[in-house]
Parts: structure tokens; C-alpha cells; sequence
């Protein structure tokens, strides 16, 4: 897979606190990129930085294998962003709207437009003003806009914010027809891992400022491992009969209340070998290090990333 963008050492320093620091970052062709981290974490000032909005401290941005400057703008219409919420003339219509905004870009189709209201499934209220719309329906004005020029890189900051859950499924179908259809390439941050986890091929975390871990998801849900999950008010007594009876190695005391076991062991022979012993068990069960934890683990015990 080639690369369409890759960001060497980006670095974003206001009033002397670096927002970003050193981002190495890289997109390949077609694949849809979740970029995920806290509220704060720098990810809009990132994707203000590619996009042109902002200058870098440090660092460097290529695209399509040239490097980007503040002028680079022929490279600039083939990237499409929503960053923040999209703001449109509220009295015209959706159609209106992106009549103009093809009109300002130097680029006025009228099948594109069709094309881009149709795929956002906009056609049938294309007439009426945008003041009417929700906010679901603004978000998808805003990526028939954003795609109606046919960018290679289609970047949205945080798109899915404040839809409601079918909202948020419409979107999700929008983004794999781009990325399936179209070819194009995504990048889309968000805070929250499960709105992401569904449809990225990788993931970019970023965490004050520093990308943290970068992965194909195909890698994170092939590390995902089984365990047996203790519960018991007798944890000293139950790890002395994992060690001493078991002999078990391959365990982690969670709190003092739970025990996970990474061995590959039968749930009954563990369950007979406690209850000879007369560990009092709450609960035991095969759970799954799922990629919630993974993430939680890395964000430091935040449970949304
Ligand atoms: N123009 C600016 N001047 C000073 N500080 C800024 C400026 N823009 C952003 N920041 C600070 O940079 C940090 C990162 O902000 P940024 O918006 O990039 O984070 P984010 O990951 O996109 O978070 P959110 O999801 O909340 O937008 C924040 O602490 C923010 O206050």
C-alpha cells in the first residue's frame, strides 16, 4: 500500500506548552485512519496542521509524496475537512449551498453535486434551508461538500459528536461506501474508541501531544487474548492454589478481590482445585482482553480514550 500522507517530527508549540510533539504519522492510500485521544490530546491541532489551518512549529508534512508547504495549494483541493462544526448560509438550501461553495473553488459541477447530495442521502429535503436541518443532517451536508470535489484525503475531526445512534450508523455506512467506492482515504478522530473501532483498518493514538501507539487494527485484534477471570474475598488463598497446587504462572492479581489466569487451563479443573482448598468464589469466567481494555491500558486507565 502506497502512502498518502506521513508526517515527520509535527510539532505545535502555543505560549510556550507543546500542544504536539514530534508526531511521525502515516496514512496509507484508501484506508480509513481513526485518530483517537482524549479531549485536549492535540488531535485537531494535527489535523489543522495538515490541512493548512495552522503552521507548524516543527516538522514536516507529505502528501502524495511531496512535501507541503504553506502554499502548496493545488494540494489542498485534493484534501476534503470538516474540522469543527461546518458552518453554512443558513436561510439557502442544501443544494444552494454547495452550489456556492463549488463556485468559490473553482469548481462547478452540477452532476457532482447531485452525486455528493445523493450519497449523503440528502436528495429528498436537497431544496429546503439549512436552518431546518439537524445537526445529524448538517454533519452530513458538510461531508457532501467536503467530497463533492473528489478528494484524495477526506479529513473529519470528530464528525460523529452529538448524533444520535442512528445518526451515527448513517455516517458509518457513509464513510465505508467512500472508502469501499470511492477509494478514498480517511482520516476521522474521536474521543470515543467504539465509534471508531468498527470501521478503522488503523489506529492513531495520541495522548498530550504525543502519538502513542499507531497499528492496523487486523494486529490489535489478532493480540487479543482469553483469560479466566477470578472473583474471591480470598485472593492470598486463591493464588497460593494457583502457584502451589497448579503450579501456575501466567496470572495477574487485578485488585485484591480479582485474578485473571492467562493460562490455558479447563475452567473445572481450576474450579475443583479452589474449592478443595475452600476458596469461596464470587465468580469465575472466560472473558476476553478486548480491545477496550487494550486501549484503556494505554490511555492510562481512562476508560474513554
Ligand atoms: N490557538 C491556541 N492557542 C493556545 N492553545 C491552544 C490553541 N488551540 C488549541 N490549544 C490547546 O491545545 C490543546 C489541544 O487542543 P486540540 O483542540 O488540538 O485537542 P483535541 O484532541 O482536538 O481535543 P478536542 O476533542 O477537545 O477538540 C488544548 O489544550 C487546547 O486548549
Amino acid at each position: 500500500m502506497t502512502t498518502i500522507l506521513r508526517t515527520w517530527d509535527l510539532t505545535k508549540v502555543y505560549e510556550d506548552k507543546e500542544i504536539v510533539s514530534s508526531v511521525n504519522m502515516e496514512i496509507k492510500q484508501g484506508e480509513i485512519y481513526g485518530f483517537l485521544g482524549p479531549n485536549g490530546a492535540g488531535k485537531t491541532t494535527v489535523m489543522k496542521m495538515i490541512t493548512n489551518l495552522v503552521k507548524p512549529t516543527a516538522g514536516e508534512i507529505e502528501f502524495a509524496g511531496e512535501k507541503m508547504t504553506h502554499r502548496s495549494y493545488d494540494m489542498l483541493k485534493r484534501m476534503g475537512s470538516i474540522i469543527e462544526y461546518p458552518v453554512f448560509y443558513d436561510k439557502l438550501s442544501a443544494r444552494e449551498n454547495l452550489a456556492l461553495h463549488g463556485e468559490y473553488m473553482g469548481f462547478y459541477d452540477a452532476n457532482a453535486i447531485e452525486e455528493a447530495l445523493e450519497l449523503v442521502k440528502l436528495r429528498a429535503v436537497d431544496s429546503k434551508p439549512v436552518k431546518n436541518f439537524s445537526l445529524g443532517m448538517k454533519q452530513r451536508l458538510g461531508i457532501a461538500r467536503a467530497v463533492m470535489t473528489k478528494p484524495e484525503l477526506l479529513i473529519l475531526d470528530e464528525p460523529i459528536n452529538g448524533l444520535d445512534p442512528l445518526g451515527i450508523k448513517e455516517l458509518r455506512e457513509v464513510f465505508r461506501m467512500l472508502s469501499r467506492d470511492y477509494g478514498m482515504t480517511l482520516l476521522i478522530s474521536s474521543h470515543i474508541l467504539g465509534e471508531i473501532e468498527q470501521i478503522a483498518d488503523t489506529i492513531g493514538v495520541i495522548r498530550e501531544g504525543v502519538l502513542v501507539e499507531q497499528v492496523a487494527m487486523d494486529t490489535i485484534r489478532s493480540q487479543q487474548t482469553q483469560y479466566i477471570e477470578l472473583v474471591t474475598s480470598e485472593c492470598t488463598k486463591a493464588v497460593f492454589v494457583l502457584e502451589g497446587k497448579l503450579g501456575l504462572r501466567n496470572y495477574k492479581v487485578l485488585d485484591p478481590r480479582t485474578i485473571r489466569v492467562y493460562e490455558d487451563i479447563p475452567q473445572l479443573e481450576l474450579s475443583r482445585a479452589l474449592s478443595a482448598a475452600e476458596v469461596e468464589l464470587e465468580s469465575m469466567s472466560k472473558k476476553h482482553h478486548s480491545l477496550e481494555d487494550h486501549f484503556v491500558e494505554l490511555m492510562g486507565g481512562v476508560n474513554h480514550v
